[in-house]
């Protein structure tokens, strides 16, 4: 793996995940060997052991790798199951069956170019979580034997609070393995579904970037509380929690936004006031319309490729 935010929080989660698992602190018995955050080697066909107990995370830069050393040690003993190297591309995929890029688009020609990559890469799973690229300019890049997958997950997978979406695996003799894989990793950091390819980019302005337009709500929402007098620190927790409560009701099942907003809403009553003012500032569409921006320019982030 690249590691740099996202692979920073990919891993972990992933490595959250282990420990909570086996809380002592000793990885738990895996069927995995695993390089980076998701580069892992099988030891057997067991589905509940899938996840990974060995990581070899890769970095451009010398001077990163202690820095990152440093952060997986703080997230407890299962840190130093992650072995960080600068420069050593194809030495870690030569040692993995699972791959994840996370570079820059920009940066995947020039890493799946290295001398000796494409034969390391022969037989294995390169999961992509690049946004814009497609599979057809990934797969240009490598041996017909490698597996090329594309995954879309987003920061919150650092605490295990994300949401990955996955190529639908087009059907093969390792198809079953390769998404039974990918769904015990994914799943084990947040919420995994598979979707075809050609939603992408507008999985990517969605989730992939969603966290950021959240962000920007969320500080508005502050902002207010504290125009009205709320300590900052106060609005913040009021703020954050009420979209996280709000969120986790919309994800019931059977549950949608229009009737919690309505539940909230008391005829005559102070919601309806702030509501219609949100209306007034096209809040729908802007938001609508941030989701088609997004959605636009990361069907453009593969040009970089060519
Ligand atoms: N940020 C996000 O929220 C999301 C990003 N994505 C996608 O994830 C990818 C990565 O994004 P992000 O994590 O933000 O980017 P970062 O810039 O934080 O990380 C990129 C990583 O790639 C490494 N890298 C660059 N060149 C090489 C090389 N030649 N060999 C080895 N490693 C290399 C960098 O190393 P070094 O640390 O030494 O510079 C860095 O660790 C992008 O393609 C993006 O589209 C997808 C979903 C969400
Ligand atoms: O902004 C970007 O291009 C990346 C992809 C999704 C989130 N960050």
């Amino acid at each position: 793996m690249r590691c740099g935010t996202m692979g920073v929080a990919i891993l972990s989660g992933t490595l959250e995940s282990l420990q909570s698992t086996k809380p002592s602190g000793e990885p738990a018995p895996s069927k995995w060997e695993t390089h980076t955050p998701g580069t892992t080697t099988p030891r057997g066909d067991d589905a509940t052991s899938l996840l990974p107990s060995r990581f070899l995370a890769c970095v451009n830069r010398e001077e990163r790798i202690r820095a990152l050393q440093k952060t997986f040690l703080s997230l407890g003993p299962l840190g130093s199951l992650v072995e960080v190297s600068a420069g050593k591309n194809v030495e870690a995929v030569q040692q993995a069956d699972v791959i994840l890029l996370c570079c820059k688009p920009q940066h995947a020609r020039i890493i799946l170019n290295e001398s000796g990559m494409p034969e390391a890469l022969e037989g294995k799973l390169l999961i992509s979580i690049l946004a814009g690229v497609t599979i057809t300019q990934l797969k240009s890049f490598v041996n017909p034997t490698t597996r090329v997958v594309r995954a879309m997950p987003n920061t919150p997978c650092k605490i295990r609070e994300g949401m990955t979406v996955v190529s639908t695996i087009p059907s093969s003799l390792e198809a079953s393995r390769d998404q039974a894989i990918i769904f015990t990793i994914f799943s084990s950091i947040g919420r995994c579904t598979f979707l075809d390819e050609k939603h992408f980019d507008a999985c990517t302005a969605l989730s992939g970037s969603g966290p950021a337009f959240v962000c920007v709500f969320l500080e508005a929402m502050v902002d207010g509380g504290v125009m009205m007098g709320l300590p900052r620190a106060e609005a913040l927790e009021l703020a954050a929690q009420s979209l996280q409560g709000a969120a986790r009701m919309a994800l019931q099942p059977g549950a949608h936004p229009a009737q919690i907003k309505d539940a909230v809403t008391t005829p005559g009553g102070c919601t309806i006031a702030g509501l219609l003012t949100l209306e007034d500032g096209r809040v729908r569409s802007t938001i609508a319309r941030t989701i088609q921006a997004a959605t636009e320019r990361a069907s453009q982030l593969g040009q970089s490729m060519n």
